[in-house]
C-alpha cells in the first residue's frame, strides 16, 4: 500500500478539469460514499483549516456567500461548523432555489438561528468572507443578482476565502465569467482544477491551498490515467530530477561541457548574467562565446569560465566563432540567445544547423522567428528547448492562439516544432512535443524585471548538458531527445522561481535585480532541500 505521504505527493502533481472532477466523484458515490458525508467531510476540514488561518477572537464576525449548488452546502456546513466553534456567523443567500442537501443545510442553519440576509449589504461589517456561491458547477457567466453582489464585495476590505475556486471563475480556462470574486486565500477541495493554475486567475485566487479529501488514488487515475499528460510542478519532483547528488568518482567532462553563446557590447550583462545562471547548475565546464570586448568584464566574473572571443560587428555583435573553432560534438548542451542582438544571426543560424542540444532564448529566438520557426525546427534532429516570454512566443507563434489558453498554446507549439516549449509568465507552462506538460505553480512578481530570463537560459543549460554527458557517446538522437524531459525543464523552472521568492522574503520584492537572483539560486535549493529531508524524517 501506498503510504499517506506519497499519496499525498502524487494527489498535489494532479490537475483536473470541471468534467475530470465529476467523473472521479461519480466513481467514489457510485462506490458508496455518501454525497452527503463527502459534504460533511469537505465541510469539516475547511472550518478546522478556516479557524487554523483566522483564530477566535478577531475575527469574530464571519459573512458566509451561500450560492445554489454544492459549493453552497460546503458553505452552510462550514457555518454551522464556525457557529459551534463560537465565531459570530452571518449568512447571505442570494437565490431562492436551491439544491435539495444544500436547502437541507440552510434549513438547519436557520433552525440554529444563524441569521440569513437575501441583501449582501448586512455582511459588510463582518471581519471575514467566506465565498461558496459557485465552485465547479458553474455553467454561464454571471448575471443579476449575483454579478452586481460579487462587483460590490470585490470592493469591501476584509480578507475573502473562496471554497474550492473563486466564484465567477471558469474550472478549466480560469477566466473570468462575467465578474468573479477576488479571494484572498483560495483552499481548493480534493485535486487541483486546472484554472487555478492559469496567469489570467492569479488576481483572483489569492495564495493557494489543496485541502486534500482522501479521494482514492485509483479512482483518480482511472479517469486522468496513470502518468497524466498535464502535471503540476511539485518541489519533490523537482529535488529528485535534478542533478544533486554526484557519483563519487566522476569528473569535469562527465559533468556536462556547456557552451554559452550571448552578449554583445550592449548587452554585456546578458552574458554574464547567463554564465552566473549556468555556474549555479552546476555544469562540469563552462565555454562562453562572446564578442573579444566582453572577454576582460567575463574572465573577471567567472574565472573557471572558458572564453571563446568572437569577431565582433563594428557595434559590438557577435558575427561568427572564430576561424579556428568548430562547433563539434564536444559540447553536450549550447545556450544561446541573451544579449545578443538581431546582428547574430549567421551564428544563431549556425548553431540552429548543428547537431547539439541547444536551449534558445532572447534574440535567439528573435532570430530564430525571422527565419521560420516550425520549418527551421522540424529540420533539427538534436534537443531544442525555447524559452520565450508571451511577445517572443506570439513572434514565434503568430497564429497561435496563446491569448485563448496558455497551456493549449503551449502544447500546440510543441507538437508543431517537436521542440520543448517553456512559456514564461507568473505560471510558467511547458510542453513537448507529445502533449506532456507541466505547469510551475509558484513564482514571484520579483522577477518580472530584466535579465531575470537570462539567468534561467544558463541555469537551464547547464541542466541540459549535464543530462546529456549522463549517456553513452553512441547514444541516438532519439534517445537523446527524450532524456530531455519536461520534468527536467520544470525543474529548472522551478528552482529560478524558488531563488526569486526566497531573495523577495529578504530583500523585498524591489531587491531582486538579476544579479542578485543568480546569489540566491544555491541558497533557495538548500532550502529546499533541507525542508524536503526534514518532512521525509518527520514522517
Ligand atoms: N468534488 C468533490 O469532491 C466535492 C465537491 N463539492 C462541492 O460541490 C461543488 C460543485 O457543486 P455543484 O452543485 O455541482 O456546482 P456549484 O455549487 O458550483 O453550482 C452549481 C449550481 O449553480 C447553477 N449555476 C451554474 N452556473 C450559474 C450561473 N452562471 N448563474 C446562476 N446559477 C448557475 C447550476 O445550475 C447549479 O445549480 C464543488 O465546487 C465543491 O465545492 C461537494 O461538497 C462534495 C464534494
Ligand atoms: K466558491
Amino acid at each position: 500500500m501506498i503510504s499517506p505521504q506519497d499519496r499525498l505527493e502524487q494527489i498535489q502533481r494532479i490537475i483536473v478539469t470541471a468534467e475530470q472532477m465529476r467523473s472521479i466523484e461519480s466513481r467514489v458515490f457510485a462506490a458508496g460514499m455518501p454525497i452527503a458525508a463527502l459534504m460533511e467531510k469537505v465541510a469539516s476540514k475547511l472550518a478546522h483549516r478556516i479557524a487554523a488561518l483566522y483564530p477566535l477572537p478577531n475575527p469574530r464576525r464571519v459573512g458566509i456567500l451561500v450560492g445554489p449548488g454544492h459549493n453552497g452546502g460546503d458553505a452552510l456546513v462550514v457555518a454551522r461548523e464556525l457557529h459551534f466553534k463560537g465565531y459570530e456567523v452571518m449568512l447571505c443567500c442570494p437565490v431562492s432555489k436551491l439544491k435539495e442537501l444544500t436547502e437541507g443545510h440552510l434549513r438547519y442553519a436557520t433552525s440554529l438561528e444563524i441569521p440569513c440576509h437575501p441583501q449582501i449589504e448586512s455582511l459588510q461589517t463582518c471581519d471575514l468572507l467566506i465565498d461558496g456561491l459557485f465552485g465547479f458547477g458553474l455553467e454561464r457567466s454571471l448575471t443579476d443578482p449575483i454579478a452586481p453582489l460579487i462587483e460590490q464585495v470585490n470592493h469591501w476590505h476584509q480578507p475573502i476565502l473562496s471554497i474550492d475556486l473563486p466564484s465567477g471563475l471558469h474550472t478549466d480556462t480560469g477566466k473570468v465569467l462575467g465578474v468573479a470574486i477576488r479571494a484572498t486565500q483560495t483552499l481548493c477541495l480534493g485535486l487541483w482544477k486546472l484554472g487555478l493554475l492559469q496567469e489570467e486567475a492569479l488576481e483572483h485566487v489569492g495564495s493557494a491551498e489543496l485541502i486534500d479529501l482522501d479521494l482514492p488514488l485509483t479512482d483518480v487515475l482511472a479517469v486522468v490515467g496513470d502518468s497524466p499528460l498535464v502535471q503540476r510542478g511539485t518541489a519533490q519532483a523537482a529535488i529528485a530530477t535534478l542533478p544533486l547528488s554526484r557519483p563519487p568518482t566522476t569528473h569535469k567532462y562527465k559533468m556536462g561541457h556547456l557552451l554559452l553563446v550571448c552578449g554583445s557590447r550592449r548587452y554585456a550583462g546578458g552574458a554574464l548574467l547567463t554564465g552566473l545562471g549556468a555556474r549555479a547548475s552546476g555544469v562540469g565546464m563552462l565555454s562562453i562565446a562572446a564578442p573579444e570586448s566582453l572577454k576582460p568584464a567575463l574572465s573577471a566574473q567567472l574565472p573557471e569560465a572558458l572564453i571563446i572571443d568572437c569577431p565582433e560587428t563594428p557595434e559590438g555583435a557577435i558575427t561568427a566563432f572564430p576561424s579556428s573553432f568548430s562547433l563539434d560534438s564536444s559540447f553536450d548542451a549550447i545556450a544561446c540567445g541573451p544579449g545578443l542582438t538581431s546582428d547574430a544571426t549567421a551564428i544563431v543560424e549556425q548553431i540552429l544547423a548543428s547537431q547539439c542540444p541547444l536551449v534558445l532564448d532572447a534574440d535567439g529566438l528573435n532570430i530564430l522567428a525571422q527565419q521560420g520557426t516550425i520549418p527551421t525546427l522540424q529540420n533539427r534532429q538534436a534537443p531544442t528547448i525555447l524559452t520565450p516570454h508571451l511577445g517572443e512566443f506570439k513572434r514565434l507563434f503568430p497564429d497561435s492562439t496563446v491569448t485563448e489558453c496558455r497551456v493549449t498554446a503551449v502544447q500546440r507549439a510543441a507538437q508543431q516544432t517537436g521542440a520543448i516549449v517553456l512559456l514564461k509568465g507568473a505560471r510558467v507552462a511547458i510542453a513537448d512535443a507529445q502533449g506532456n506538460t507541466r505547469i510551475n505553480p509558484e513564482s514571484t512578481p520579483a522577477l518580472a524585471r530584466g535579465g531575470s530570463g537570462d539567468v534561467l537560459t544558463g541555469l537551464m543549460g547547464g541542466l541540459v548538458a549535464q543530462a546529456i554527458a549522463k549517456l553513452p557517446k553512441e547514444t541516438s538522437e532519439d534517445l537523446r531527445t527524450s532524456s530531455i524531459s519536461v520534468d527536467l525543464i520544470q525543474s529548472g523552472a522551478w528552482w529560478h522561481a524558488q531563488a526569486g521568492i526566497l531573495a523577495a522574503q529578504e530583500r523585498t520584492e524591489l531587491g531582486v535585480d538579476a544579479y542578485t537572483l543568480t546569489q540566491f539560486l544555491i541558497p533557495a535549493l538548500r532550502q529546499q532541500v533541507d525542508a524536503a529531508d526534514s518532512k521525509t524524517f518527520s514522517n
